[in-house]
């Protein structure tokens, strides 16, 4: 069988210990690496994930005691490979400050800590979850403000991955975004930084970081864009959109497709090409397939024939919001990926519903 030549290799750097660079160039959307992870913790419900208190002994779930024993089970050559990982002293999620003592010090545990990547996935009961893994590679891989990678899980793997979101010239550093589940990379330097400090015990030394003022000051200010966008409405669409009914006027739905076109473009403008922005796709999506029921009801009432935008548009807009919430989703890059499967078979049945119809032209100017 032939063997793929590795796409990376561990360098030393000045500031950030290692880090895993490009061999050569990545076009966005490539699978860089995949791995079993080293170390598996229980998976935590989403709602009971405490960042501040992550790996304590006060945590309930996956507090030192349950760390402890899961290195208990790990054979000692996975053992060996873990202990060759970097150990952050000021790491808060495990020993930082008030924790230390929690820990008794013990490197191993600060070691999970410093190295954990936390994948939010769905249980077999279909609850949201966070299931926290180290890895022998993926876990050599620097946090950036711009990140060019992402890490996530592969459900039928059992694998961790690591994914282009940008195009990465031979050389470059890979990067991810260790904040990308929170909201963090959307604050300034100098807040970035605090949380920084404060989840993961170290000062960031990425490009984005150590811009000058003139450059810094439209880069933070993009950012401070891009939340205010998610922060009002934004919150309310995907809140909403995903989890209730929504309201059915169409002037409403308009100005929340406005919140989420500036939300999307800052991220992309960002290079913040994650989660976050499959995630608003996802949103506009399911706005366009409320606005394809409504047309549809209306269609049956035979009421409001021939107004623009038809059920017909809808259709092919949801399906290329899909299309695009899947394509931008890095973790589903890869059509084996089964979350590739689901969001296919709706770009499909949306496509169907659109070709069934025949559309008229689609109106200027809707989003
Ligand atoms: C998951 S490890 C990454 C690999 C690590 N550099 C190594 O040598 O194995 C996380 C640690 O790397 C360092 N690190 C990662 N990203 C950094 C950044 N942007 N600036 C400074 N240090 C960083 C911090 O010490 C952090 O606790």
């Amino acid at each position: 069988m032939a063997t793929l030549a590795r796409l990376w290799y561990v360098e030393k750097t000045a500031t950030r210990g290692s880090a895993l660079v490009a061999r050569r160039n990545i076009d966005r959307g490539d699978l860089i690496l995949e791995e079993p992870p080293l170390l598996k913790l229980p998976p935590v419900p989403e709602d009971m994930i405490d960042h501040d208190r992550f790996l304590t002994a006060n945590q309930p779930h996956n507090g030192s005691a349950t760390v402890e024993a899961a290195i208990l089970k790990m054979s000692d050559s996975q053992k060996a490979d873990m202990m060759k990982l970097q150990r952050q002293p000021g790491n808060d999620r495990a020993n930082h400050g008030r924790n230390e003592r929690a820990n008794h010090g013990r490197n191993d545990v600060s070691i999970v800590a410093t190295n954990a990547f936390t994948h939010h996935i769905k249980d077999e009961n279909g609850f949201d979850v966070g299931m926290p893994c180290v890895y022998n590679n993926i876990s050599r891989t620097n946090h950036s403000c711009e990140p060019n990678a992402v890490v996530s899980w592969h459900p039928r793997k059992q694998r961790g991955t690591l994914h282009a979101i940008a195009q990465i010239p031979a050389k470059t550093e890979i990067t991810v975004d260790y904040m990308a589940d929170e909201k963090s990379c959307l604050r300034s330097s100098a807040q970035r930084n605090v949380d920084l400090q404060l989840h993961y015990g170290f000062t960031c030394t990425c490009t984005a970081c150590h811009l000058n003022g003139a450059v810094n000051a439209p880069n933070d200010a993009l950012r401070a864009t891009a939340l205010q966008e998610f922060n009002a409405p934004i919150y309310f669409v995907i809140d909403t959109v995903l989890g209730h009914p929504l309201a059915s006027d169409e002037a409403t739905r308009r100005t929340q497709m406005g919140h989420l076109d500036r939300y999307i473009d800052a991220l992309n403008q960002l290079g913040l090409k994650d989660w976050k922005v499959a995630e608003a796709y996802e949103a506009r999506a399911k706005l366009h397939e409320q606005g394809l029921s409504i047309c549809k009801a209306r269609l049956r009432q035979a009421t409001v024939q021939g107004r623009a935008p038809t059920v017909n548009d809808h259709a092919l807009w949801a399906a290329e919001d899909w299309r695009r919430a899947m394509w931008t989703n890095m973790r589903c890059s890869g059509e084996e990926h089964e979350s590739v499967d689901i969001d296919s078979a709706n770009v499909v049945r949306l496509q169907l519903v659109a070709a069934k119809l025949r559309s008229p032209t689609i109106p200027q100017g809707f989003p």
